[in-house]
């Protein structure tokens, strides 16, 4: 199936992107991957974007913004590449993702590339990094509500109601990634960030591709697994923007259970196994008859049935009033 992306459109978003992530201005209008490479190392001052924090506003705003200024205050976070820190700076609060330098690899760089050059509300910003004494700090927004599966842990599950407000933020942010070219991979409530506002964003990129080719390793069993969709586990050489409508699918169970999708299985080979027999991940029934439809959509085992999110944005679970 034809993928449904407006080359336009995508073009004068990536195009206003770099004009505002570029230490210089751009004149040029055409733009390639290899325009976002990585700008080399220590700049002590950045020119980030600065997204209004008080409106819901897609509007990035250039500003200086000197990181010397930085106060790093208590930890809130650890993940794979290192820990998140809360920082303040000029009155405002932002995450520093801190992560040691030295051990640096290729994905944490994949991760910056990729931010560098998205802005939309659904997704978590980015404003810039700074290596410094050997480590390297990614400085992005901060989201004070944590990640949806810090508040599944500690509230337990979401009823329909709010799981549907949620579906329709991620999916607006993954129209937008999706519009750029970009596959996230390992959509999962542990990379969705939420803050007090009710806003969700889209976040943790290191596993994302810039139409790259991936490279699963199958020797030990990563829970990201179970929100994988069956063209990836199965390495097949062709996937594409709909793999993240698959985990999408899953992460609506996981918000409706609080558990994670395929709650049973504990090793690759049972979920490989699970996936080519079953070929979703199990429903929960207590869910609207619209709502579980939804999920068997975005889980369709075969990828070129399976809708893509602009498609999705008009289903009759997304569209109704309530
Ligand atoms: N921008 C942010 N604002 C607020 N909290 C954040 C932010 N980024 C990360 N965190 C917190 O820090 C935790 C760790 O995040 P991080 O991205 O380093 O790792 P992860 O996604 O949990 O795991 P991994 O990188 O190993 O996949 C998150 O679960 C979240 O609670």
């Amino acid at each position: 199936m034809k993928q449904s992306i407006d080359p336009s459109d995508s073009a004068n978003q990536i195009t206003q992107l770099c004009l505002v992530c570029s230490p210089e201005p751009q004149t040029k209008t055409l733009l390639s991957p290899k325009d976002f490479r990585i700008r080399k190392p220590a700049p002590l001052v950045l020119k980030p974007m600065l997204c209004d924090q008080q409106e819901d506003s897609q509007k990035a705003v250039g500003c200086e913004y000197n990181f010397k200024d930085l106060r790093l205050g208590k930890k809130i976070g650890s993940g794979a590449f290192g820990d998140v820190f809360v920082g303040f700076i000029q009155g405002k609060f932002i995450a520093v993702k801190q992560m040691d330098g030295k051990q640096l690899i290729e994905s944490v760089d994949n991760e910056i590339i990729i931010l560098s050059k998205l802005t939309h509300k659904n997704i978590v910003q980015y404003y810039g990094y700074m290596r410094e004494a050997g480590m390297l700090n990614v400085y992005l927004e901060y989201m004070d509500g944590g990640s949806l599966s810090d508040r599944l842990k500690q509230f337990g599950k979401f009823n329909e109601t709010l799981i549907r407000k949620f579906t329709i933020q991620i999916l607006d942010g993954l129209i937008y990634l999706h519009r750029q070219a970009v596959v996230h991979r390992d959509l999962k409530c542990g990379n969705i960030l939420s803050n007090q506002r009710g806003q969700i964003k889209i976040a943790d990129f290191g596993s994302s591709s810039w139409k790259e080719a991936i490279n699963l390793s199958d020797t030990e069993f990563c829970y990201s697994f179970k929100w994988m969709a069956p063209e990836l586990l199965l390495k097949e050489k062709k996937y594409g923007r709909r793999v993240d409508v698959w985990s999408l699918g899953c992460v609506i169970i996981e918000m409706a259970t609080a558990e994670h999708p395929w709650p049973n299985i504990k090793s690759l080979a049972q979920l490989l196994e699970a996936i080519q027999n079953l070929k979703c991940p199990p429903i929960p029934t207590h869910l609207s008859k619209e709502c579980q439809n939804f999920i068997k959509r975005c889980c369709t085992y075969n990828k070129d049935q399976r809708p893509h999110a602009e498609i999705l944005k008009e289903d009759p679970w997304i569209k109704k009033e309530i």
